[in-house]
């Protein structure tokens, strides 16, 4: 407890919060009185944003409550009014956070898992309004990783891995989706763009990899390639799956074309997309 609120009797909503946030309140009261039963909310505020308090008597910064707002069941001062019990869940609100983060993100690169790239994707897919700009897919592989491996050790693989993604998020815009899906697989959504541009693109991550100095704990320099399968959407192409399923074709012809190149996946023939 950091204040008693005794500084706060006789002063409106308005008087002692920001104007957006007072209103917000009311309005949660309004609501709460409308359905005539318990509302949880929760919301944010700062020390500093509450009038007549003296701010620097709790914490700074901004907190998390939850507030369980009520209807009392008798009237005050002759009006219907709520009863708020705010508590401070801010440590609850970070953990919760953090959880999300680490269940969300792949622990050797930071980039985000598998999971949440599948999130993230299905989303975008949702959200894509056909013949408006492509979205392309990526699916990044290293080649004949196992020898590396087997050579020099896990320790110096995971190394390889997080340079490797260094390298190709240095030659990605922001927006780019860049995902670790497991072991020395990758994928990279492009929104906004075109077969050309994603090739483009793909190409500039297989020569920026090719280019590399990838060098190991014992100083020893390996040369490393990768090879890219890519695919974009289609109106027969428009589910995560479809795009997963040819990018992973396109992906498998690269390697077996010779691996340290980029294939982008091919469009059915007419007569199998009848079928
Ligand atoms: N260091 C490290 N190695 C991993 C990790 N995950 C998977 N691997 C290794 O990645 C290698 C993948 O090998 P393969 O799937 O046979 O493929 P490859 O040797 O890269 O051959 P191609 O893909 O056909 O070019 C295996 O040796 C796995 O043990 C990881 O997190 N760290």
């Amino acid at each position: 407890m950091y204040h008693d609120g005794s500084c706060l009797v006789d002063f409106s909503l308005f008087d002692v919060l920001p104007r957006e946030k007072a209103e917000w309140c009311l309005a949660e009261i309004q609501q709460t009185l409308a359905d005539n039963c318990l509302r949880i909310v929760e919301y944010t505020l700062a020390g500093g944003e509450v009038g007549v308090i003296d701010e620097n008597a709790g914490p700074a910064g901004e907190l998390w409550f939850e507030g369980r707002i009520k209807p009392m069941h008798t009237l005050v001062d002759g009006e219907r009014a709520v009863l708020w019990l705010a508590s401070n869940i801010s440590q609850r609100h970070h953990l919760e956070a953090r959880l999300r983060q680490l269940s969300e993100t792949d622990e050797l690169t930071g980039l985000c898992n598998r999971r949440r790239f599948m999130q993230i994707l299905g989303q975008q897919l949702t959200d894509y309004v056909p013949e408006t700009a492509d979205i392309a897919l990526l699916i990044v592989d290293i080649d004949h990783f196992k020898p590396i491996n087997d050579q020099y050790g896990h320790l110096d693989g995971d190394l390889i891995i997080k340079t490797l993604t260094a390298v190709c998020a240095a030659e990605l815009d922001t927006n780019a989706l860049f995902a670790r899906l497991g072991g020395e697989e990758f994928a990279i959504v492009l929104t906004d763009t075109t077969p050309g541009a994603a090739l483009r693109i793909a190409e500039r991550l297989r020569q920026a990899v090719a280019a590399s100095r990838f060098e190991l704990e014992c100083a020893t320099v390996v040369p490393v390639t990768i090879s890219i399968g890519a695919s974009v959407v289609r109106p027969y192409r428009r589910r995560i799956n479809e795009l997963l399923r040819d990018a992973d074709i396109a992906l498998y012809e690269a390697k077996s074309q010779g691996r340290n190149r980029v294939v982008m996946a091919r469009d059915p023939d007419p007569a199998s997309r009848r079928a």
